[in-house]
């Protein structure tokens, strides 16, 4: 594959289901249009080294080829497997790659990328990954997966597995992406249950279940409707990592309470989905009150914080709508699906009182939209100064808004 190569994925909203999704319980997410991940891999100045530019948690790191060379024979191993469990003989063989990066924001960044690299790439060298991304991180809208996908969609391409010519992604292409950043995300955080990385990867919305042998399900929902909703980020830091295991913890102290609230959060999104698929003025109210019992039942599992709970307090007492936190919880983002006659002065209020007397920020951002994507290196190429532009330190997030898949004059090929 010639380089430059750029790729991109969005980001999610978890409508129903997180956590319960970990336990095979089917959930709803839907791509965030215009909160995405982007990444450029180049040619590195050294031919001999390997290096990550991720500016967004101050990482930036070189590996010498010889640090790479002697990585264990994964000879067998193919994606299911890797799926199932990562490998323990290349976890040992990435450890003293990883050790001087400390801080589990590098730490984890840094692991999903060599795990990716070595399994997908070998030893080839002269690379450098520089990403830059319009999502929050840490903040439950999925930057993990994000990330994840657009690392599995390059390294897949670097190491000749997927066509460098393609105008398009195709089915076995995108399941590729799927599977790999999968994996990436359990390098991040453990046991994900697939569904970021399954919305980042197709795009627009999903009603997802994991199953029993490690596969997944992902069923597209067509015509999803664009419910009026306001995303807030609390900006309080919390780990998707520490959240899931807190919640498996529950599980094994606590199966006959906490088994029946994972249950009733499948059947909720069941139900979300029925009413998404056919959303009326009828069933609109139904719709809110799953999200206040999804809030709840999350709430039972101890997955949500004081600071979520003020958006929650705010938008009940204006009974602005149904407030959930949207996630994996402890911190992060809150989604609140406005009422139908909520009135304009209103959702300002709402907004600024969470802007101002808490620092929050509030997001109005449509759902939907493409997912995976990628740049081919002629048409980088010809665009290459603005590109590279928009990856420097001291470009603002915000003008990231020319690259947007769909929206920009590039030729995205997804
Ligand atoms: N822009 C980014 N640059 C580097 N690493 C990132 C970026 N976005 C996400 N990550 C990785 O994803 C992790 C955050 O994932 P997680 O805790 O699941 O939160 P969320 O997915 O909700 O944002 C970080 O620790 C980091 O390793
Ligand atoms: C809690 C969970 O359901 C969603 C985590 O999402 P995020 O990393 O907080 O964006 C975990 C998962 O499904 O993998
Ligand atoms: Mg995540």
């Amino acid at each position: 594959m010639p380089l430059p190569l750029l790729t991109s994925a969005p980001g999610k909203v978890i409508i129903f289901g997180e956590h319960s999704a970990v336990f095979n319980e089917p959930a709803i997410a839907a791509s965030v249009a215009s909160l995405r991940t982007y990444l450029l891999v180049t040619e590195a100045e050294n031919a001999d080294i390997v290096e990550l530019d991720f500016p967004d948690i101050g990482l930036d790191h070189k590996w010498h080829v010889s640090e790479l060379s002697g990585m264990p024979d994964l000879g067998e191993l193919g994606p299911i497997d890797h799926c199932k469990e990562l490998s323990t003989d290349l976890n040992a063989a990435l450890e003293p790659l990883l050790q001087s990066l400390h801080g589990s924001l590098k730490y984890h960044a840094a692991y999903c990328f060599l795990y990716l690299y070595v399994s997908l790439c070998g030893a080839r060298s002269g690379v450098k990954f520089s990403v830059k991304s319009s999502l929050p991180i840490g903040a439950g809208l999925g930057s993990s997966a994000s990330i994840a996908v657009c690392l599995a969609l390059a390294i897949g391409k670097l190491g000749g597995h997927l066509s460098s010519e393609a105008q398009k992604l195709t089915k076995d292409e995108l399941k590729f992406v799927d599977r790999w950043s999968f994996i990436g995300e359990k390098c991040i955080h453990g046991t994900p249950s697939g569904i970021d990385n399954a919305v980042a990867t197709y795009g627009n919305a999903v009603l997802f279940q994991r199953q029993a042998n490690a596969e997944t399900r992902s069923e597209q929902i067509s015509d999803f409707p664009q419910i009026p909703m306001i995303l807030t980020n609390t900006g309080i830091p919390r780990s998707t990592k520490v959240l899931v295991s807190g919640v498996k913890d529950l599980l094994t102290r606590q199966p006959d309470i906490a088994v029946p609230i994972v249950k009733s959060m499948g059947i909720i999104a069941s139900r979300g989905a029925q009413i998404l698929a056919d959303l009326s003025a009828s069933n609109y109210t139904e719709l809110c009150e799953l999200v206040r019992i999804n809030h709840g039942l999350l709430v039972a599992l101890g997955v949500s914080h004081p600071g979520l709970e003020v958006i929650k307090g705010l938008g009940d007492s204006m009974a602005i709508g149904a407030t959930k936190l949207t996630g994996a919880g402890g911190g992060g983002c809150a989604l609140t699906i406005l009422k139908q006659d909520a009135p304009e002065d209103a959702i300002t209020k709402f907004k600024t009182s969470l802007e101002s007397a808490h620092g929050y920020k509030t997001y109005v951002t449509g759902l939907g939209g493409p997912g995976c994507a990628f740049i081919a290196s002629d048409q980088i190429l010809q665009n290459y100064e603005l590109i590279e532009s928009l990856f420097d330190n001291n470009v603002a997030v915000s003008n990231l808004s020319v690259l947007l898949p769909g929206k920009s004059s590039l030729q995205w090929i997804y």
